[in-house]
């Protein structure tokens, strides 16, 4: 198959995982004999300095004309003082808008070679497999007005959602958890916020499309406080884009590393922007420490879920999976009788695993 890619590897570690990521497509494409073609372009920060916007047109122009995108991460201490209109994140937010990526799958297993790496208990995060199906367009991210309004003595955000965004959402959802374990917990607020009232009721009118699904409500501080204490609950959570946003950071704690933890953002065409679930980690950027891991099993997602291509995605985790039972990780993974290799080491092992290994029939379910 042919197919055409666009990375952005944006700033701080993001060019680093991104040439991770593209070693890794490279490999899967000479074994599997298909024909990836990629093209690179500036968002957030990179763009600011060289265009003088966190989002330059030609960017948005190559992103929909691609088969996938591909994006490290934005953003740092360099731009943090510009006008909220000008930041790095501001491209982020932007391209996903503009492609109407609602969907945001961000799927979180922990590893057995990596229990121990947790903060948590063997006992407790062994068996955690759950995905977060975060809303991407919406919300309190989108809402307007979001200003500073009389003299700067008072601020305004806005929580706001079309019912259509919410059904579409949540649709996705549902048909995520019916290819999983059929259990489905929406994640709301719904005992202080209007708009977690209407998320309630459109998940209660939905679910009789989906009798095989088991749903159910849960407010946001107590799914937060379940996450940790027992996350093998969960199968599927479907929530708000802030509320997304912050449980997934919390579920990495989970998989032993933020570097771990990989995401899809999906439109209504399935259209995707494929990028790990961490930032341009300024304190480590420039110095080969990144994990390449979470940006490594996004490709795997842009294989199964843009170009169908599933074998090719088991791949990819098995190749992940076999490294880290050869105990080799980044420095960010705590583990006390493991090999601490550089980001660029940990990526050629993987990469050497999906060139080289025969091991087709012991293959991973792809979780991805
Ligand atoms: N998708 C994105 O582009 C994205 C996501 C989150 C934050 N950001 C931006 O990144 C900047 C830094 O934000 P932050 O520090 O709060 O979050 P961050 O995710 O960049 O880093 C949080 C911590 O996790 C570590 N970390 C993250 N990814 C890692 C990896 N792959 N390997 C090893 N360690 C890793 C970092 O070193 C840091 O200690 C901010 O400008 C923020 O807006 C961008
Ligand atoms: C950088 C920021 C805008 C972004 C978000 O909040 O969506 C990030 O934290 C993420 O999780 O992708
Ligand atoms: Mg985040």
């Amino acid at each position: 198959m042919e197919k055409h890619i666009v990375l952005l590897p944006g700033d701080g570690i993001g060019p680093e995982v991104t040439k991770a990521a593209r070693q890794v497509l490279q490999a899967v494409a000479d074994r599997y004999q298909h024909t990836f073609t990629f093209e690179s372009h500036d968002i957030g920060g990179a763009a600011i300095d060289q265009h003088g916007t966190p989002l330059p047109d030609d960017t948005v122009q190559a992103a929909k004309k691609a088969d996938a995108i591909f994006l490290g991460a934005v953003g740092g201490p360099k731009w943090d003082q510009l006008p909220g209109h000008m930041r790095p994140e501001k491209g982020l937010l932007g391209i996903r808008k503009q492609l109407g990526l609602f969907a945001n799958l961000r799927p979180v297993q922990a590893f057995q070679q990596l229990l121990h790496a947790s903060p948590l208990k063997k006992e407790v995060v062994e068996n955690s497999d759950l995905l977060i199906v975060r809303e991407l367009t919406g919300g309190l991210y989108f809402g307007q007005p979001s200003e500073r309004r009389n003299n700067g003595q008072e601020v305004v955000d806005t929580l706001a959602y079309e019912r259509h965004e919410i059904e579409r959402i949540v649709d996705q959802a549902f048909q995520s958890a019916r290819v999983r374990r059929k259990h489905l917990t929406s994640v709301d607020k719904a005992n202080v916020l209007e708009s977690s009232r209407m998320w309630r009721e459109i998940v209660e009118e939905k679910k009789a499309d989906y009798p095989d699904v088991t749903v159910e409500h849960m407010l946001v501080d107590a799914a937060a406080m379940k996450l940790v204490t027992n996350p093998s609950y969960f199968d599927v959570m479907v929530t708000e884009n802030m509320f997304g946003d912050i449980l997934s950071d919390e579920a990495s704690v989970l998989t032993g590393s933020l570097g771990m933890l990989p995401s899809a953002s999906l439109n209504e065409q399935s259209v995707g922007l494929y990028e790990p679930v961490h930032g341009s980690a300024p304190d480590i950027a420039g110095q080969n420490k990144a994990n390449p891991i979470a940006s490594i099993l996004s490709t795997a997602m842009m294989l199964k879920h843009s170009f169908g291509m599933e074998e090719e995605a088991e791949q990819v985790q098995t190749a992940v999976t076999g490294v880290l039972q050869e105990g080799y990780h980044t420095a960010d993974i705590d583990l006390k009788n493991g090999v601490k290799v550089s980001g660029s080491e940990l990526a050629a092992k993987i990469v050497d695993q999906i060139s080289t290994s025969d091991a087709t029939e012991n293959i991973m379910r792809c979780y991805v």
